[in-house]
């Protein structure tokens, strides 16, 4: 996770959910609880790739505007059953119920070949417990419970065409060959792995933060919840959005690695999630997709002119996961010390 500067922003809250107060000259830190309902783009997939080719030019022209201007979208009619979502959820929810703290803690990170880590993060910076698996090119689960792993298997199934779907959506709207991104991230054999997380009250909180502000890397990331509640995200103009998603959506955020092909024309998005207000026990699973890990990410040459100079050094994707001597299974984003 690469931790955000102050943003400094001289817009007024229009339809915030605390107290509308004038915000000019004030700097307003990352962790701000400052968060406003705003409306969010939404991409019809199969839009994508209508028939029609006014439909479809105007579907592609919607993402060219979230992905410029916001950097995040919810994705509706993408294909995957309702029933496949919700059982992915389920099955996440059975594994923190089914199983003892103490079973859990069998997957503490221990070596750099891990493929599957657990975790409980309780203090002011941080308050979740989570399990992350490596989902592809091969997919890892814990064995118990059955549901968790049967459930995570077919969803991640279900979810290839969605991701070689953008990817082919997202080389168009950037003027790339219909192909480019699958085969310069070489998709098939990307290296994509899962966050599940549970936030308090399922645990004490030891402050309002849930997940610091941070990016992800990857391609992009995928993430669906039980509830909504909690998760923020950066615009592009310095607002914190509060996330709804609608009902077996998935929201869409840009990362790191496609900040860098794009040579920044992309930003990937900053978000973080606030647990202050929690009512309920809340669920979300969040995968990074990411390239293969010996895939070296570079700026590719037509974002690369005079006016846009080299703006991030090259690394292999799994140079990048194991910077800052992190394990790959941790999938922490090192974007920073990549910029140049
Ligand atoms: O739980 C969420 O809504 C977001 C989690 C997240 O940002 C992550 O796992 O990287
Ligand atoms: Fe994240």
């Amino acid at each position: 996770m690469a931790q955000a500067s102050p943003v400094h922003t001289q817009e007024t809250c229009e339809h915030t959910n605390i107290t509308s107060v004038p915000l000019s000259n004030i700097n307003i830190p990352m962790d701000s609880v400052l968060a406003v309902d705003e409306e969010s783009p939404t991409i019809d997939f199969l839009m994508l790739f209508s028939d029609d080719p006014i439909q479809q030019s105007k579907a592609l022209d919607n993402l060219s505007n979230a992905c410029d201007e916001y950097g995040f979208f919810y994705l509706v009619n993408h294909g995957v059953p309702d029933s496949v979502i919700e059982g992915a959820l389920e099955g996440i929810a059975d594994f923190f119920e089914v199983t003892k703290e103490e079973e859990r803690k069998e997957y503490v990170k221990s070596s750099p070949a891990d493929r599957i880590m657990w975790g409980l993060n309780s203090h002011a910076g941080e308050n979740r417990e989570y399990l992350k698996v490596v989902a592809h090119p091969q997919f890892h689960c814990p064995a118990k419970p059955a549901s968790l792993s049967e459930a995570l298997e077919e969803y991640f199934k279900r979810f290839q065409d969605v991701k070689i779907g953008l990817a082919r959506a997202i080389s168009k709207i950037l003027g790339l060959e219909e192909f480019y991104i699958e085969k310069f991230f070489n998709l098939k054999s990307g290296f994509d792995v899962s966050a599940m997380n549970v936030y308090p009250p399922n645990f004490q909180s030891k402050g309002s933060i849930g997940v610091p502000s941070h990016t992800d890397p990857g391609f992009f990331v995928s993430l669906i919840q039980d509830v909504n509640g909690g998760l923020q995200v950066l615009s592009h103009k310095g607002k914190w959005i509060n996330v709804y998603i609608p009902r077996n959506a998935f929201l869409i955020q840009i990362g790191d690695h496609l900040e860098i092909l794009t040579n920044g024309k992309y930003k990937s998005h900053i978000h973080q999630v606030v647990v202050d207000n929690n009512k309920v026990r809340r669920i979300s699973l969040a995968t990074l997709h990411g390239p293969s890990l010996d895939t070296l990410v570079i700026p590719a040459t037509k974002f690369v002119d005079h006016l846009h100079p080299l703006g991030y050094r090259g690394m292999t994707y799994k140079e990048s996961l194991e910077a800052n001597g992190h394990h790959e299974i941790e999938v922490q984003s090192c974007l920073e010390q990549l910029r140049l």
